[in-house]
């Protein structure tokens, strides 16, 4: 299957689904959360670089917040902390009622089938010698779920799922396009029924109509799976089309949160507004091409 079906610009309309941001259960709550990295000295006379400063956030259940901000003002680092990738220096973050800095291994592989992370990777790709069958049943393969035919039933389901020929199971990353590689990462992230899906910057290298079927996907199959995510990218025109509530962060900090309407509508916050002034959708060519741009952790390394 090519994406070559039309799509309608991706920044034309918004696909949020609309869930009572309120009453929905909390499934993530980052409670005053810091990190510093050290730096021995190179950087600030303290010797450590403050990344992350006093972040307050909670996700429910069903929605999709997003986290904007400038590049290098901490969103990654966030998402890593929040998957269980770097311990906090301060602070707590609850998966559920479950306190990430007290997991017993039990805790921990829940943890690493609960949330995953799909994010934008320019400099890497799929392991080109293996089969993207393979690729997508590495979670089955390390969580112990299912072997032989079976795995490969629910990898072709998988696959159908996100979009890709269940027929193409043997082919190599190479013989799929940009966008179905894509396909192919959020697949491999949906295959254990996560609580939550992180997508750290999934469309911004793409081409602006490939960008739309990825953001429709992603809605259709938060719709179809009830699926919750945290949606980061520089870019609020991108957000607009998929979140419920917007995170804005500036050097570390939350500087604003809210229902997004009311982010577009009627900012609060000076830097939430030289953001919007910047989102101006860029004409198509401003977006490169990229040959493989979502990986997702793989857990057996981490
Ligand atoms: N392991 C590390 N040691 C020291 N500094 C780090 C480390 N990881 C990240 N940083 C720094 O933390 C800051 C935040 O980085 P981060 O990647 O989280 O930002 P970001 O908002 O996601 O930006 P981008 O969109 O460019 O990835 C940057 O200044 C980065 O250089």
């Amino acid at each position: 299957m090519e994406d070559t079906a039309p799509a309608p610009p991706p920044h034309a309309g918004s696909t949020v689904r609309r869930i009572d941001t309120q009453s929905a259960p909390v499934i993530l709550k980052v409670e005053d959360v810091a990190l510093s990295f050290a730096t021995g000295g190179l950087f600030d006379k303290q010797g450590r670089f403050d990344v992350l400063k006093g972040i307050n956030l909670e996700v429910r259940r069903g929605e999709t917040l997003g986290l904007v901000g400038e590049s290098g003002c901490g969103k990654s680092t966030l998402a890593r902390v929040i998957a269980g990738l770097i311990p906090a220096t301060s602070g707590r973050v609850l998966l559920g009622d479950a306190d990430m800095a007290h997991l017993d291994a039990a805790g921990w592989r829940e943890t690493r089938r609960a949330v995953q992370l799909v994010f934008q990777d320019p400099f890497g790709s799929l392991n080109p010698r293996r089969r993207v069958g393979a690729i997508i049943g590495d979670p089955f393969r390390i969580h112990h779920v299912a072997s032989g035919t079976d795995r490969k039933n629910r990898v072709q389901e998988l696959m159908e799922r996100v979009g890709l020929n269940p027929e193409h199971y043997n082919r190599f990353p190479s013989e799929f396009s940009g966008g179905q590689r894509q396909r192919i990462g959020i697949a491999r992230a949906l295959a254990l029924n996560p609580g939550l899906i992180i997508f750290d910057e999934p469309v911004s290298a793409l081409d602006v109509s490939i960008q739309a079927q990825v953001l429709n996907l992603m809605s259709k199959l938060q719709r179809e799976l009830d699926l919750t995510y945290l949606f980061i990218s520089h870019d609020l025109a991108v957000v607009r089309q998929v979140c419920n509530r917007i995170a804005v962060m500036n050097k570390g900090r939350i500087v604003e949160l809210a229902d997004a309407q009311a982010i577009y509508a009627n900012p609060q916050d000076d830097y939430t507004r030289t953001l919007l002034a910047a989102s101006v959708t860029p004409p198509p060519q401003h977006f490169a091409r990229s040959r493989d741009l979502v990986q997702t952790i793989d857990w057996a390394a981490a």
